[in-house]
């Protein structure tokens, strides 16, 4: 008989530094799958056998395994915290300059621009987060330290910094972005200057930060927006709830769908290989393992969250 998944109701019977052992271990077994992301060149130097995984609870506590102190970039990562500064910022009116709809394209795709006159389909596209980039430049006055001091603040580590090589291996080889900001602005949906949105998007992808950090930084969207390590409310629950939703319709692109069905949780990927995810009132968590798969998504860090929400019955479904 099938043996039926716990009632995320009996949480405290979990082991959940169990889960994560098995776990750990089931992925070191399938260290070299997935390519690493070798279009940013320095991102092509991190090794692929690291896998990282860490639970942050909404009463503080936190569970890891296996790298999960180790820092990476967080590249895409970040666009969940600029959307959230953009919502707070623009309110709705933010929905009149990106779309919130699923895209069944590529994070760098083009094609739907023109034919949607400039408008991204969604913030996590990178045509939609350079949207987002401009409305969090136009309305923060230093928006670079603002959004420095924004993940020190959600992830309780005044450690949190910018990997600048990163940032600059980006700008130097980021023709697609240079190309997809000149045609959003060609249609007025940028509002600064091209290059500034450019560099403020490279910087926040740059960050670098670990699965600990992250899993903590996530946590406000498991816990109506409330903020464990400062108590500030960083969204209303509603924008909480919102932003959930946007995750797991667009967070990890056009393997949305299959991440709907095999893990079941609003998540944002990176092309470092980390992916944040959130269960509603539970907790924040984040796993990392550099190796991706075709659409971009780390593929043992989609294999780990997948047989995280089997074993603990913790999907939204
Ligand atoms: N999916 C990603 O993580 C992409 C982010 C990367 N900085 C880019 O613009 O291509």
């Amino acid at each position: 008989m099938r043996k039926l998944a716990p009632n995320p109701d009996d949480l405290g019977r979990l082991d959940l530094d169990d889960i994560l052992g098995t776990i750990n271990e089931e992925v070191r077994r399938r260290f070299g799958e997935g390519e690493v992301a070798d279009y940013i060149p320095k991102l092509a130097e991190v090794p692929k056998d690291r896998f990282g995984m860490a639970l942050a609870m909404l009463d503080g506590r936190v569970h890891e395994v296996g790298d999960a102190r180790e820092r990476f970039s967080i590249q895409s990562i970040s666009k969940v915290y600029t959307l959230t500064l953009a919502l707070e910022a623009a309110g709705d009116a933010l929905w009149t300059r990106v779309d919130r709809e699923p895209s069944g394209d590529p994070y760098n795709s083009l094609i739907q621009l023109e034919l949607e006159k400039g408008i991204p389909r969604n913030p996590f596209m990178n045509a939609g987060a350079l949207v987002t980039a401009d409305v969090v430049l136009s309305n923060y006055d230093d928006a670079e330290r603002m959004l420095l001091d924004f993940m020190r603040a959600r992830s309780g580590n005044p450690e949190v910094g910018t990997d600048d090589v990163v940032a600059k291996s980006e700008r130097e080889s980021g023709y697609r972005n240079v190309a997809m900001a000149n045609f959003i602005r060609s249609y007025d949906n940028l509002h600064n200057d091209v290059q500034d949105v450019l560099d403020f998007y490279y910087q926040q992808c740059a960050l670098r930060m670990d699965c600990v950090d992250l899993a903590r930084s996530v946590q406000y969207l498991a816990d109506g927006g409330r903020c464990r390590a400062t108590g500030e409310a960083v969204t209303t629950a509603e924008g909480a709830t919102r932003i959930n939703s946007v995750m797991m319709i667009a967070g990890t692109y056009d393997a949305a769908g299959d991440f709907a069905y095999h893990v079941g949780l609003p998540a944002k990927s990176g092309v470092g290989g980390g992916i944040v995810a959130v269960v509603p009132r539970v907790m924040g968590l984040c796993v990392w393992s550099p190796g991706l798969d075709e659409k971009g998504n780390s593929l043992l860090g989609r294999y780990a969250l997948h047989r995280f929400t089997r074993m603990t019955g913790l999907s939204v479904f």
